[in-house]
């Protein structure tokens, strides 16, 4: 059974209800999932994960993570892990009123893992909450494409 470990950086806890309902997608498609919000996470949660990580964060400020996923974010760009052996998924939440940072909490995670080595399966998902889409429907439906593909 493949693991998957869902790492959340919400500010208002879209992010969180979103994969929630990937989790239920995933575990319905025969995946293990297992949620994490990015405050609990360290490096060697990412090194040492059994299975594909999948990103899910939404967006703040000017363009940044949200604050609960800052620490694992500076500890990654300041330690420079090698991430080689790391696959991932990104679910990036954000607003085109926004268009200089439209999903840059996501966009960011994603260069930075893959400047450090880890592979990104599939493309990211991106979530306009201006766009009248549910986001946790639009990414669970997402999601199973995702966790399909991961045996390519
Ligand atoms: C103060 C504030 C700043 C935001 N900044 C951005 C931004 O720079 N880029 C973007 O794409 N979305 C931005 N958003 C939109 C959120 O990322 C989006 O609504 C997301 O769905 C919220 O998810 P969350 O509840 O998990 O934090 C911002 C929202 C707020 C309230």
């Amino acid at each position: 059974m493949t693991d998957i470990t869902i790492l959340v950086a919400t500010m208002s806890g879209t992010a969180e209800m979103v994969a929630d309902e990937i989790a239920g997608r995933l575990e319905d498609a025969g995946a293990q999932a297992r949620i994490l919000r990015m405050e609990k996470a360290d490096i060697g949660t990412l090194k040492d994960a059994e299975g594909p990580l999948l990103i899910c964060s939404s967006t703040y400020g000017t363009g940044d993570v949200p604050d609960n996923g800052a620490a694992l974010y500076g500890a990654l760009e300041a330690g420079r892990p090698d991430l080689s052996g790391v696959r991932y998924g990104v679910v990036a939440l954000g607003d085109s009123v926004y268009p200089q940072t439209f999903c840059f909490g996501g966009r960011k995670f994603d260069a930075l893992l893959s400047s450090l080595g880890a592979r990104r399966i599939g493309e990211r998902f991106e979530h306009d909450s201006r766009s009248g889409v549910y986001p946790e429907d639009a990414a669970a439906d997402w999601a199973e494409q995702w966790f399909a593909s991961l045996d390519d």
